[in-house]
């Protein structure tokens, strides 16, 4: 958490004076505005426990697994809850950030924030910068309700996915609005809207693209944008996210010039027996390899911050898969993350969407 203070404690002591509470009066703070990125989540550790409770959370999210209660939480319950917390927690192991005991995903989130804090300290108001988890620590509803405590009256949220889904975006916003439904005076709120699309975006991805590939000792035949999937039935029943992971693509390949075979869309980390969105990420890199394919790059446009599903999933087990099946040169290419790119985006968008706030 980062608070810039732009008032000096004796002005912000005048200001209460000013305010003329009388004796007995709640002391009150206010006039301060509170900048919340949200990310998806993440377990507090890679035992059984941990994993199971993070697990546990996501996987009962009505917005995560639409299937009625009835006939998911005896599968949730009776298998998955009891297999997949010893698996997961092996995956998360080999990404582990073991100086800090956290994922990479809460440790770049965290970057994401404070980063955030030292460019926007500029503006002329006191901001308070602050990140939260949809899934584990820290929670959405602790962290609203500190910036409320802090004097924030108004907050504007950040779900750190640029393409719209009701599983990501959604839930986010479902549960800052369930944190406010707590509390007697609420602060105004907005949410950052997807963007996808938007210019700043697609040129940061593009040049994270050429500057991975600037970096390489071999160019890459075909580069996949790999986005994680939703279930076929959730875009039939009109979830944009699809429309929203083919329009990035597209701009950036516009944007780098580059022929339509060249960046090519597929979707990774299906999970339970519904399709998932096609071409799969895994099945696509086994088939160019076994087509003769024998060098290509990944990237993950819909990832703000590398996590279990780019770093285990991509990075390592597609890469694999890309190498077992006769390729020869595979590259992952990393998130935004906090890099000077990413947070030039951040900054950009974060600066419009407060823009009459400050
Ligand atoms: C039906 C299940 C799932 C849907 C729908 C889904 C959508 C979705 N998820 C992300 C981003 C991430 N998901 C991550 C992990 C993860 N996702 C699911 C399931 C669904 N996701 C599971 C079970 C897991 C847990 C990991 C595991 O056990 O394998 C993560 C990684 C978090 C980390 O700490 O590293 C991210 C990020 C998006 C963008 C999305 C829909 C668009
Ligand atoms: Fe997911
Ligand atoms: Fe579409």
């Amino acid at each position: 958490m980062n608070v810039i203070e732009k008032t000096s404690d004796t002005q912000r002591a005048r200001e209460m004076r000013a305010q003329h509470l009388p004796a007995g009066h709640p002391p009150v703070k206010a006039g301060r505005i509170g900048v919340l990125l949200v990310n998806l989540g993440t377990p507090d550790g890679t035992d059984y426990r941990s994993m199971r409770r993070y697990l546990e959370e996501f996987l009962t999210d009505k917005r995560v697994i639409e299937w009625p209660k009835a006939i998911w939480y005896p599968i949730l319950y009776g298998i998955v809850l009891n297999t997949r917390p010893k698996k997961s927690g092996k995956a998360y192991e080999e990404i582990w950030n073991r100086e800090l005991d956290e994922s990479p995903l809460r440790t770049i989130t965290r970057g994401q924030s404070d980063k955030l804090a030292e460019r926007l300290g500029g503006l002329g108001e006191t901001l308070v910068f602050d990140w939260a988890m949809r899934y584990g620590n820290p929670s959405i509803a602790s962290r609203i309700e500190r910036m409320q405590a802090q004097g924030c009256e108004r907050i504007l949220v950040f779900p750190l996915y640029p393409q719209y889904s009701a599983s990501t975006t959604a839930t986010v916003n479902d549960t800052v609005f369930r944190a406010l439904m707590k509390m007697r005076w609420q602060p105004a709120v907005r949410t950052v809207p997807p963007y996808h699309d938007e210019p700043a975006y697609i040129d940061a991805i593009a040049r994270s693209i050429e500057a991975k590939l600037g970096e390489l000792d071999f160019e890459p035949e075909i580069v996949l944008a790999s986005y994680h999937g939703i279930p076929q039935s959730y875009f039939r029943n009109g979830d944009p996210y699809h429309c929203h992971c083919q329009k990035t693509t597209r701009l950036v390949r516009e944007r780098l010039g580059w022929p339509e075979e060249k960046l090519k869309v597929t979707f990774q980390s299906r999970f339970g027996p519904e399709e998932w969105l096609q071409p799969y990420t895994d099945k696509t890199v086994e088939e160019l390899a076994k087509s003769g394919v024998k060098r290509i790059a990944v990237i993950n446009p819909g990832f703000a911050s590398d996590c279990l599903e780019t770093l285990e999933e991509i990075a390592g087990e597609a890469g694999e898969i890309f190498h077992e099946n006769g390729g020869e040169h595979f590259a992952h290419i990393p998130c935004l993350n906090d890099s000077e790119l990413g947070m030039s985006l951040l900054e950009t968008i974060v600066r419009r969407e407060l823009s009459g706030w400050v």
